[in-house]
């Protein structure tokens, strides 16, 4: 058995999820907190999902690499919080090759045509995804489910990815098809808020060493 066949069974496992819906949870996770789990939880039952996946990038091509702890150390962590049978904790970009998400989905998509995939993401990143590789693509191919988040949401609504795909916008009522909606089609979730955040964690846990 190859090395990133342990690290990353998800790969090789296809046929494991034919037929299933699979929210993809991309994300540092610089650490993995109770914010992750809460949206996760939420997105299984109002999207209908099978699975959720985290997808832990090995890095996000947005970010300085100074504090950003090993992949290795971020996907322990992410597999102690998430504790739950539907919520798998992935490092599959490393196994890909693939950094930018467009290219990730292009490549699961390829190597699981018979699993439906969603791209999960908070209010932060649906304001910042227009800065994102093909970001368009990523609309156009997958549903995206995207979480209030506080502080964020009215501004994320008010950017330049809403804007541009307002008319696809899904409402709450229509949230559970979402997965099954001709592409581009994605939806506002009026999810409970949820204050953690990763930049908190760390700069907690420095002012405590
Ligand atoms: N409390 C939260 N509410 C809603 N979405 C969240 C929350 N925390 C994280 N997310 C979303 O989860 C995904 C992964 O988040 P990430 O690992 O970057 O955590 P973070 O807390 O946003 O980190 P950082 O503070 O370092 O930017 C992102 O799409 C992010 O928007
Ligand atoms: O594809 C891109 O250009 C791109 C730019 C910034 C972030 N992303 C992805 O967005 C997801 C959320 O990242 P983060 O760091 O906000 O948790 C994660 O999967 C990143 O790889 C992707």
């Amino acid at each position: 058995m190859g090395r990133s066949f342990q690290k990353v069974p998800h790969l090789y496992s296809g046929p494991l999820y034919a037929g299933l819906t699979v929210g993809i949870l991309g994300g540092s996770f610089n650490p993995a907190h109770a914010g992750h789990r809460h949206i996760s939880l939420f997105a299984l039952k109002a999207l209908g999902l099978d699975r959720v996946w985290w997808m832990v990038s090995p890095q996000n091509p947005l970010k300085p690499t100074a504090g950003m702890a090993s992949l290795a150390e971020r996907l322990a962590e992410a597999r102690a919080v998430a504790a739950h049978p539907r919520i798998e904790v992935t490092a599959i970009e490393t196994a890909l090759g693939t950094r930018f998400t467009a290219d990730t989905l292009a490549k699961l998509q390829r190597r699981f045509p018979k699993t439906r995939f969603v791209w999960l993401m908070g209010a932060d990143n649906l304001r910042q995804i227009s800065r994102w590789k093909l970001w368009t693509r990523i609309f156009d191919s997958v549903a995206v489910a995207v979480f209030a988040r506080p502080t964020y949401s009215l501004n994320a609504l008010s950017g330049k990815a809403a804007q541009r795909f307002t008319r696809r916008r899904v409402s709450v009522s229509g949230v559970k098809g979402l997965a099954r909606r001709r592409r581009p089609a994605w939806a506002f979730l009026r999810n409970p808020l949820h204050p953690a955040s990763a930049t908190a964690i760390r700069q907690a846990r420095a002012a405590g060493s």
